[in-house]
């Protein structure tokens, strides 16, 4: 058996107390295989550091990469439209694979271990992940509006089918859903015929939802229901199923949510950058819905680390609940690690024995990490990604000392920003 023994650091547990301990890996198993006071061949030092479960992505465009900064300081409907949409049309599958590159080394650099992606040229995206060494769950993004009937069943079809065919690559590594846009981009008939398909594939369906009062008032005025009653009377919000935002949601519909065991996945940057609202968090942890943290697309945040969203999460969790104990360090952390695994379906997240072996390695050696009163409050509050040390998937070191071991960052910087330039020219 191969083993790697993370040495000399503290640890986070799962119940959130800190110790000093070492955390030996199963790189074959890809498990953790013991926490404590343990010695072995070979290390990865994680002196004056803090080991801590990777952090999981649960909603994000990560090829969206090559439109940061392209459209900013508007509202998601006319981002959408006017700007976002029709360069994304100009997409091919090389740009695809080379802003998922970019993306990925992003998140690596910043803690970030595993990922749920919805996007175009996903086949690209299973290949990059892969050789990326990280864990995802991946869905074709579906949209039928403004498309004729074939065009439609062809792009629902498309999705049903990426999702069969990779479910378990990169030996199990990769998970696939069944990702129709949103309430408002997919037409009902599609969810109808579609959906079944999908619970007999044995996948889960992940979308956008209650994401802006512009996407709640048609539903509302169209079918007289609330968007999460109509979701559900289409076949959607089964256990396992998973929802983007949820920022516009009423007390039955959150009561919903707990009931069917339906997780929402909390994208505060975006939330706020768009003016989408403010997500009810408390609440929904309150109630027992499960709930992830995601940063959505590069292009409405505009970064890909989790630390940032940490933060975002807290400070809007605290404003829109109007109350300053509401969404605390401990909820955040446990938001962006169990939460999102979870939600994600996967055994990572916790520092343990027998979960994969997926973690991050904090440096605290830095100003803005004294003193350390509480090692919690400064993963939510104060750490950023730059922090990261090592980063750590299925028990194999993605990032060592700060250098990404399996890209070439400078390469991929330069290849992404020649495909982003030629991108915006082709779309202009
Ligand atoms: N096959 C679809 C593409 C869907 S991928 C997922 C889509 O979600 C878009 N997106 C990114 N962020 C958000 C958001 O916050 N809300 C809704 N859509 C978003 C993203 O730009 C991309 O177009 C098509 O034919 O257009
Ligand atoms: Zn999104």
């Amino acid at each position: 058996m191969s083993e790697l023994l993370v040495s000399g650091g503290q640890v986070l547990l799962p119940d959130h107390s800190v110790e000093r301990a070492d955390v030996l890996l199963d790189q074959d198993s890809g498990e953790i295989v013991d926490v404590g006071d343990l010695s072995g061949d070979d290390e990865l030092d994680a002196s004056g550091g803090l080991v801590i479960p990777g952090l999981v992505n649960a909603h994000t465009h990560v090829a969206m990469t090559l439109l940061r900064g392209y459209a900013d300081d508007k509202p998601l409907d006319a981002w959408l439209q006017e700007d976002i949409w029709p360069v994304e049309a100009e997409l091919t599958a090389e740009d695809v694979r080379v802003g998922t590159e970019l993306g990925l080394i992003e998140m690596l650099k910043s803690g970030t271990t595993a990922l749920n992606d919805m996007y175009f040229f996903m086949p690209e995206v299973v290949e990059t992940v892969e050789s990326a060494g990280m864990r995802a769950r991946l869905g074709y993004g579906a949209i039928t509006v403004g498309k004729d009937d074939d065009a439609a069943r062809e792009e629902m079809r498309d999705g049903l089918a990426f999702a069969r065919e990779y479910d378990g690559a990169a030996d199990g590594r990769i998970r696939t859903a069944f990702m129709p846009h949103s309430l408002t981009t997919v037409g009902a008939e599609y969810y109808r015929e579609f959906v079944p398909q999908a619970r007999e594939a044995d996948v889960p369906v992940h979308l956008h939802a209650n994401e802006t009062t512009d996407e709640v008032d048609p539903i509302v005025d169209e079918h007289g229901e609330r968007p999460l009653e109509y979701a559900a009377r289409l076949g959607l919000l089964e256990p396992g199923d998973y929802l983007a935002h949820g920022v516009h949601l009423d007390g039955s519909e959150i009561e919903l949510l707990a009931d069917r065991g339906t997780g929402v996945v909390h994208c505060p940057a975006s939330n706020m950058k768009l003016a989408s609202g403010m997500a009810p968090v408390q609440d929904l942890l309150d109630a027992g819905v499960p709930v992830g943290l995601g940063t959505d697309g590069a292009a409405s945040n505009n970064d890909l680390d989790m630390f940032d969203e940490m933060r975002d999460a807290a400070m809007l969790g605290k404003l829109a609940a109007d109350d300053a104990s509401a969404v605390d360090a401990e909820s955040v952390v446990e938001m962006a690690t169990r939460g999102s695994a979870e939600i994600l379906g996967f055994d990572s997240g916790r520092i343990e024995r027998g979960a994969n072996a997926d973690l991050a390695v904090i440096d605290l050696d830095a100003p803005h990490l004294t003193p350390a009163h509480d090692l919690v409050s400064h993963l939510t509050y104060a750490a950023r990604g730059s922090d990261v040390r090592h980063t750590v998937c299925d028990g194999q070191v993605l990032m060592r000392d700060r250098d990404v071991q399996v890209f070439d960052e400078r390469a991929v910087r330069e290849r992404a920003s020649e495909r982003a330039s030629a991108l915006v020219e082709r779309a202009e």
